[in-house]
């Protein structure tokens, strides 16, 4: 792929021009950065806490405004980790998002999948070495990601770039249940007015690359479901369970870190609504034409990092789903579901992603898990800070704003 000419302006200011492909999987942007991010050295989690540390305000600048937005996602292409050193992976990537770097992510995967298999050798230095299979028409790319390494199958046309009318698929680290149908009990402080008096509600938990409780909208209070969603208020109760959730000690176990069972991290919950059922054939959509080989659907709604909302199906999450459905005998191996967002069932010319089981894992009645969906370019940026601009190497969000 090649970049076009940079606009004839200058950055003046404390960053060079800072160069990004844009890409949007399902409706959820990715913006892949490609050049201009500070040198990142060690292995890839020592990458991430050097990016952490010492290059947020980069993060902020290119999620938050006045370049980005709220529910801005990013990826930062790391050509040189442990597992790419020791031949496990061709290139590792870190994620972020409008409040810091994340483990894994799925919708970003299925647009790198394109992109890195449409990428020249200065930004992808192994390209060349990609496996491609002329009888399937695909590239393999294995990424290795903050969870592991995740093997992505890139529809390829015969020039060799990535083909748009078939779905990228990755197949997932090892994801699992951790609790299924959990009371959590909710104090006082973290009750809101749909729950109409009631003190707990029922949740599942379970990983895919990062951990995600998942619970039904009629349990948060919802019973009209996701068809009549209402932001503000769901909004609200994801945020009061999610505290209810990590400010319970006892409750540490269902998402302790995967490496040290050390209590970890509560990345979403994800709202999930049963009843909404397949798009009808007779559309003929380009959803329904994806459906085809699926026997089921959910609908979800996903909030995550600082309540950030999820445009797509959330692939990561697709991932803990279908092990989740798995473990309570719901879904069996190669049985495939389609996973809905509220904007592949408002668009429906852009489907939903389709999980399925794929096999065991070993550890802890863990399975992998294969994750099918469309990703598209949508553009380019050469983003520049002018050493006049007040706002500098940062950015903000309007809602956060704290006035004195
Ligand atoms: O698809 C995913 O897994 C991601 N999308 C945004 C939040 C998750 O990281």
């Amino acid at each position: 792929m090649n970049i076009p000419n940079l606009p004839p302006f200058q950055s003046h200011g404390a960053i060079q021009p800072i160069t990004c492909v844009e890409m949007h999987t399902a409706g959820e942007p990715t913006r892949i950065i490609w050049t201009g991010f500070p040198n990142l050295t060690g292995t890839l989690l020592e990458q991430r806490e050097q990016a952490k540390a010492k290059h947020d305000d980069f993060r902020r600048l290119l999620m938050l405004e006045p370049r980005g937005h709220y529910d801005m996602y990013g990826a930062i292409l790391c050509p040189e980790t442990e597992l790419v050193d020791a031949g496990q992976a061709d290139i590792g990537v870190l994620f972020m998002h409008n409040d810091g770097f994340s483990t894994m992510c799925g919708h970003a995967t299925i647009a790198l999948g394109r992109f890195l298999v449409d990428a020249d050798e200065a930004v992808f230095p192994r390209r060349q070495q990609l496996e491609r299979d002329r009888r399937t028409g695909t590239t393999s790319v294995k990424l290795h990601a903050p969870c592991g390494v995740v093997e992505i199958t890139v529809p390829t046309l015969a020039s060799g770039q990535s083909d748009p009318a078939r779905p990228v698929s990755f197949v997932s680290v090892p994801s699992f249940a951790t609790a299924l149908s959990l009371t959590v009990e909710l104090p006082e402080t973290h009750r809101w007015p749909e729950l109409q008096g009631r003190t707990s509600v029922t949740a599942d938990f379970a990983y895919g690359g990062a951990y995600y409780c998942l619970v039904g909208a009629a349990e948060l209070g919802f019973p009209h479901g996701l068809a009549a969603f209402d932001l503000p208020s769901m909004d609200r109760a994801t945020r009061l369970l999610k505290d209810a959730v990590i400010s319970n000690p006892d409750l540490e176990y269902v998402y302790a870190d995967v490496e040290t069972g050390e209590p970890g991290f509560l990345y979403s919950i994800m709202i999930t609504d049963k009843s909404m059922g397949l798009v009808k054939a007779a559309e003929n959509t380009a959803t329904c034409r994806a459906q085809q080989g699926v026997a089921s659907e959910e609908t979800g709604l996903c909030f995550f990092a600082n309540q950030q909302i999820d445009r797509s199906p959330t692939g990561g999450c697709v991932a803990a789903r279908v092990a989740l459905a798995h473990a309570k005998g719901d879904l069996g191996f190669a049985e495939k579901r389609m996973y809905n967002s509220l904007v592949t069932r408002g668009y429906k010319g852009v489907p939903g992603f389709v999980g399925s089981a794929v096999d065991q894992a070993g550890k802890k009645q863990s399975i992998r898990v294969k994750v099918e969906g469309y990703a598209y370019y949508t553009g380019y940026h050469a983003f520049v800070l002018e050493k006049e601009d007040g706002i500098g190497l940062d950015g903000f969000s309007l809602k956060d704003l704290k006035l004195q």
